[in-house]
């Protein structure tokens, strides 16, 4: 396995009832922006600006890190509302933006999130149990 310099994380568009969510969110954000720590990457993410995708990738932007969200067109209006932080690539579908995500990152993380978040993690892990990417998947 090379070298692990981009993530990309899946988590909720909205924060949660629990404290420990974005707490997690917090957490992750600044371990993977903070060049005082090891495991300094740059980020890939769907690209909305609320809940626990905004939460991680401001963190990590503010850390100093790279952001890439990626964001289908018709998403737009709905997962980002106000400044999104980093950089945003606007793909056409569903499908490309995993696909998107999936091609850029070297690995995937999963913090709470609901159903798309789900989706996005069974979907990479699945495409690891059929061998079309070798990148860890953590959750
Ligand atoms: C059309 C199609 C292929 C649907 C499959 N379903 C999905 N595939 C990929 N990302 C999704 C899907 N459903 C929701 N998401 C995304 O997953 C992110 C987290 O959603 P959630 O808050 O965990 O809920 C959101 O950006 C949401 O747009």
């Amino acid at each position: 396995m090379g070298k692990l310099t981009r993530v990309c994380v899946f988590c909720g568009s909205k924060s949660g009832k629990k404290k420990i969510f974005s707490d997690a969110a917090l957490d992750l954000g600044r371990q993977l922006g903070n060049s005082q720590v090891e495991r300094k990457m740059d980020l890939v993410y769907g690209g909305g600006s609320g809940g626990l995708m905004g939460l991680v990738s401001q963190t990590v932007y503010d850390g100093g890190s790279h952001v890439l969200g990626v964001i289908p067109t018709a998403l737009v209006p709905i997962e980002i509302s106000g400044r999104t932080a980093g950089e945003v690539l606007i793909v056409s579908d569903m499908h490309e933006r995993k696909a998107e995500m999936a091609r850029r990152a070297d690995a995937f993380i999963a913090l709470p999130g609901g159903y798309g978040t789900f989706e996005e993690l069974l979907e990479m892990i699945t495409w690891s149990q059929l061998g079309i990417h070798n990148k860890p998947v953590s959750f």
